[in-house]
C-alpha cells in the first residue's frame, strides 16, 4: 500500500506494524533495513568497533545496542569534541556497498553542522560545570522529596500525601532523562522509579524517538498507536483513536509506566529473553522506604505505592506527551516536508518549544523543556542549554529556518487536535 513508505528513508521500518512492538524488535528492524553490512555504519563506510565497545568513555551500551544499524547521526549528534572523529578512522573496514537507508542530510555546510561547529565555539565561553551542578543539586533535592513524600504518606495512611510522592517521583524521572541521554552514571537509574527502565528508553528515546520525531522510525509513536496516533493518515487512524482518546487519556497515561514493566516481563517470558535486570529492582525501594516509616499494614503500603504510580504516571503522561511534538503545525510523517533535507531543519520543523518555561532551570529540568535545543544536543546538560540560543537563532536564520514557541496550553490543546487530523498537511513549514 502506498501510505507504508516514510519521507525520510528509502525503506518502510521492518516490523513497524507487528503485533508486538518493543524496543528490541525495532532494533532487530533496523539491522535488515539499515545496510550496515552487520557491523556499524558511519556515512558510507562500515566499521568494526568491537574491541571499542567497553572502552567507550559514553558508555559499552550505546554500541552493543547499536550493533548491526546505522549510527551516522546518533554520532553527530552525541559528540562534541573532535576525538570520536579521529578515533573512528581506526576502525574502518570498507566502504558500504549499499546507500543509507535515511535520506536526511548532514552536509558539512549544512544547517546542523555548521551549527555544531559554532556550539562548540560557544561552550569555551560558557562555565559549564556552574549549571551541570545546579542540575545535580536539583536532581538530588527532588529525589530526596519524593521519598520523604512516599515515606510520609505511609506514615499517616494519606493518599494525598501519596499523590503529592508521585508528582515528585515523576519530576525526579523527567530530569533523570537529563542525564540517560549520556556517558554511564548513577542518576540515569533514577529514571526507573516508575517501572519505567532507562535502557530500554535508551532504545525508545535516544536511538529512535531523538533521532527520527514524528516519523514511522519514532518508536514513541509506534508503541502507542494502538491508543493515540498522531500520524495524519486515515489509513492507521480510526474514529476511536481520533475522538474516543480524548476521553480515555487520562487513564491511559495513569497506567502507562506500570505497563511498560509489565510489557518487559512478558517480552521475557514469550521470548525466553530475560530483559528485566536487577536496575528493574529500583521501583520497589518506593514501598520499601514506605515500609521502614510504617510498617503495620502491608496491604495499605501496597496501595498507597499504587496511587504514587499511577499520579507519577498520570503526570508524565500530560507533561510528556504535550511537550513539544504534537500539533497540526508541527511536521509529522506524511505532511510535505521543507525542500532543504538537512537533519537538525527536520527537528527544528518537528518541534515547537515551550516559551513558559524559559529561564527556569528547575522549569525546563522537570517539564521537557528547551526541547529544540536538546533534540540537537542530547548530551548537554539542560543547565548549559540557554546560553546556546544566540548561535541557535543566527544559524536558523541563516538556513532560513523558523524556531517556534507556545505555550502548554496551546500544546495539549494542539496535540488533541492532533490525535484527530487525518488531512497530510500540503504546505511546507514556512520560510
Ligand atoms: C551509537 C553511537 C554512539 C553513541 C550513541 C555515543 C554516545 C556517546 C555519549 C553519550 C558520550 C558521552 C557524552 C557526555 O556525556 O558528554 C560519548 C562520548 C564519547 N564517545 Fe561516543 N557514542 C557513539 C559512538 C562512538 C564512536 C563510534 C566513537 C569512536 C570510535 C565514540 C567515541 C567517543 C568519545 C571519544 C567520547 C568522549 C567524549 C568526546 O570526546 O566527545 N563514540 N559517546
Amino acid at each position: 500500500m502506498t501510505w507504508k513508505s516514510s519521507q525520510i528513508s528509502n525503506k518502510f521500518p521492518t516490523y513497524r506494524n507487528s503485533a508486538f512492538i518493543t524496543t528490541h524488535s525495532w532494533l532487530e528492524g533496523k539491522r535488515k533495513d539499515d545496510n550496515a553490512e552487520g557491523l556499524w555504519r558511519v556515512y558510507d563506510s562500515i566499521y568494526d568497533l568491537t574491541d571499542f565497545i567497553n572502552r567507550h568513555p559514553g558508555g559499552p551500551d550505546w554500541l552493543r545496542l547499536t550493533k548491526g544499524t546505522d549510527i551516522t547521526e546518533l554520532f553527530e549528534a552525541h559528540h562534541l569534541t573532535n576525538a570520536p572523529e579521529r578515533m573512528l578512522a581506526k576502525y574502518k573496514v570498507r566502504d558500504a556497498k549499499e546507500p543509507r537507508n535515511i535520506t536526511l542530510s548532514l552536509e558539512e555546510d549544512g544547517f546542523y553542522r555548521t551549527l555544531k561547529s559554532r556550539v562548540k565555539e560557544q561552550l569555551k565561553t560558557i562555565d559549564c560545570k556552574k549549571y551541570s551542578t545546579r542540575s545535580d543539586l536539583i536532581h538530588s533535592s527532588i529525589l530526596a522529596l519524593s521519598f520523604i513524600f512516599s515515606m510520609a504518606s505511609s506514615l499517616y495512611g494519606s493518599k494525598l500525601l501519596a499523590i503529592v510522592a508521585g508528582l515528585f517521583v515523576n519530576w525526579t524521572v523527567i530530569i533523570a532523562h537529563n542525564y540517560f541521554h549520556r556517558k554511564d552514571n548513577w542518576r540515569m537509574y533514577t529514571f526507573n522509579l516508575t517501572l519505567m527502565n532507562y535502557k530500554d528508553w535508551r532504545i525508545s528515546h535516544v536511538l529512535s524517538h531523538h533521532m527520527f520525531p514524528n516519523s514511522y522510525h519514532d518508536l514513541e509513536l509506534s508503541t502507542l498507536e494502538p491508543f493515540f496516533c498522531w500520524v495524519p493518515n486515515p489509513y492507521i487512524k480510526n474514529f476511536i483513536q481520533r475522538y474516543i482518546s480524548w476521553i480515555y487519556f487520562p487513564f491511559v497515561y495513569s497506567v502507562m509506566t506500570i505497563m511498560q514493566y509489565i510489557k518487559r516481563t512478558i517480552y521475557s517470558i514469550a521470548k525466553g529473553v530475560n530483559i528485566i535486570e536487577l536496575d528493574d529492582l529500583l521501583p520497589f525501594t518506593i514501598p520499601l522506604a514506605m515500609y521502614v516509616a510504617n510498617s503495620s499494614c502491608v496491604f495499605k503500603i501496597l496501595q498507597l505505592w499504587l496511587i504514587t504510580l499511577l499520579s507519577a504516571g498520570f503526570s508524565f503522561g500530560i507533561i510528556g506527551l504535550n511537550a513539544a511534538h504534537h500539533h497540526p503545525e508541527i511536521v509529522h510523517e506524511g505532511d510535505t516536508m521543507r525542500n532543504n533535507r538537512d537533519w537538525g531543519l527536520y527537528q527544528i520543523d518537528t518541534i515547537i518549544d515551550r516559551g513558559d518555561l524559559k529561564g527556569s532551570q528547575l522549569l525546563v529540568l522537570t517539564h521537557f523543556g528547551d526541547h529544540t535545543l536538546h533534540h540537537l544536543f542530547p548530551t548537554l546538560d539542560h543547565g548549559i542549554l540557554p546560553h546556546l540560543y544566540p548561535v541557535l537563532y543566527q544559524t536558523i536564520e541563516d538556513y532560513e529556518g523558523e524556531m517556534r514557541e507556545c505555550s502548554w496550553l496551546h500544546h495539549i490543546i494542539g496535540q488533541l487536535k492532533q490525535l484527530a487530523r487525518i488531512t497530510p498537511n500540503p504546505n511546507p513549514p514556512k520560510k
